[in-house]
């Protein structure tokens, strides 16, 4: 008999994650202590249920851009060597707890730099936090293995020198690199230099991409800068006729993702909050899921979404009756889309993935 699918058993289920910003997941807690140690006077509360519930709020604003104001809050106390250390290392515990054993990290090494750090110091720091968090972790019986993805933010125009740090960092746990912040306005294209240089460097990169902005921002993403996956992707729908007979018809775009398997780094909950689909039930992971699409679940901001990714599976599995086999195939699906190397990928996928879904379905 199959186990029941609650959020209890899903927590034991191994999981995969590609989209998740490290300064999205603090615990509210832990943005307190590290307000008050470093003097930062800003956050709208110093209790930290209140906190939550405000990151929660304010996040759900409808529109990319007021979802992004939350983060001055989060960076704004992660401008030492010793929270950057802290944060990454419960980062990874926390992963590990809700049973993520292999996750990418993403985050903008340039937004730590308010108190002097050097980008050099920040990812070491960050590096460092989740070598410790690995270790608790697998001192309290969960294996988890952390790659990170380091970030340049579109407003800022310094994304090669971010990317030449990715590069630089590689062999010491770095496996990737990304774009974040507004999409409207600032087009990928912006950052060819920085793509050229990674795709010289047989590097890779993600970007996010079809979020706030639509079909134009993934072509570019895709066909002008060569991203491997990319961030969210949600409006790739803008390309997929569903007519009222439910016939379905895919326009050149859509093909060309779906024929390539370019993975969707789809995060349903962050999806509502800014505006990108009205509910769950409605989401484009839907349809995408069903076209066989290379779609896989993340969290993107654990705590401006108040989300995990038990509980992201678990509302995907009340939206669309999805079983065991379903939630196989969106963690299978992450596995091989990771920025590791295939030796590393085929051995999670047959040594942890499948025998943990196969005990589940038994
Ligand atoms: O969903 C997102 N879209 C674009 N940018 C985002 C999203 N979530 C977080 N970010 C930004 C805010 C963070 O400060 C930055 C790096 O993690 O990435
Ligand atoms: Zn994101």
């Amino acid at each position: 008999m199959p186990k029941p699918m609650t959020p209890d058993a899903i927590r034991t289920a191994p999981k995969v994650l590609l989209h998740d910003h490290l300064d999205g997941g603090l615990r509210p807690q832990t943005v307190i202590d590290l307000a008050r140690e470093s003097g930062y006077q800003d956050l709208p509360s110093t209790d930290a249920d209140e906190l939550a519930t405000w990151f929660r709020d304010a996040a759900d604003s409808g529109s990319l851009e007021l979802y992004l104001e939350t983060f001055a809050h989060t960076c704004g106390v992660m401008q030492d060597e010793a929270a950057l250390i802290r944060v990454a290392a419960e980062c990874a515990e926390d992963l590990a707890a809700d049973g993520v054993v292999y996750a990418e990290v993403r985050y903008a090494p340039e937004l730590f730099q308010e108190r002097g750090l050097s980008l050099d110091r920040v990812v070491t720091a960050v590096q460092e936090g989740f070598r410790q968090g690995e270790a608790r972790a697998a001192e309290a019986g969960h294996r988890i293995r952390i790659g990170t993805l380091l970030c340049a933010m579109r407003q800022n125009a310094r994304s090669l020198e971010i990317a030449e740090l990715a590069v630089r960092y590689r062999d010491a746990g770095v496996v990737g690199f990304d774009i974040a912040g507004p999409e409207a306005g600032y087009p990928p294209t912006r950052n060819l230099d920085a793509f050229e240089y990674l795709r010289q460097q047989n590097a890779h990169f993600t970007i996010h991409a079809g979020e706030a902005f639509g079909l134009p921002s993934i072509w570019e993403a895709i066909q002008h800068c060569g991203a491997e996956r990319l961030g969210h992707g949600v409006r790739i729908t803008d390309d997929i006729k569903v007519s009222d007979d439910g016939s379905v018809q895919l326009g050149r775009l859509a093909n060309y993702v779906r024929d390539r398997r370019i993975p969707l780094e789809m995060c349903p909950t962050s999806n509502l909050q800014t505006g990108a689909a009205p509910s769950i039930a409605e989401h484009p992971i839907g349809l995408l899921t069903r076209l066989r699409f290379r779609v896989t679940v993340n969290t993107d901001n654990r705590l401006m979404s108040h989300c995990t990714m038990t509980s992201e599976f678990a509302a995907l599995v009340e939206a669309f009756g999805y079983d065991w086999a379903d939630l196989q195939w969106f963690t299978v699906n992450a596995m091989k889309s990771a920025f590791i190397g295939f030796d590393e990928r085929l051995a999670l996928i047959n040594d942890v993935i499948k025998p943990g879904y196969a005990a589940l379905m038994a």
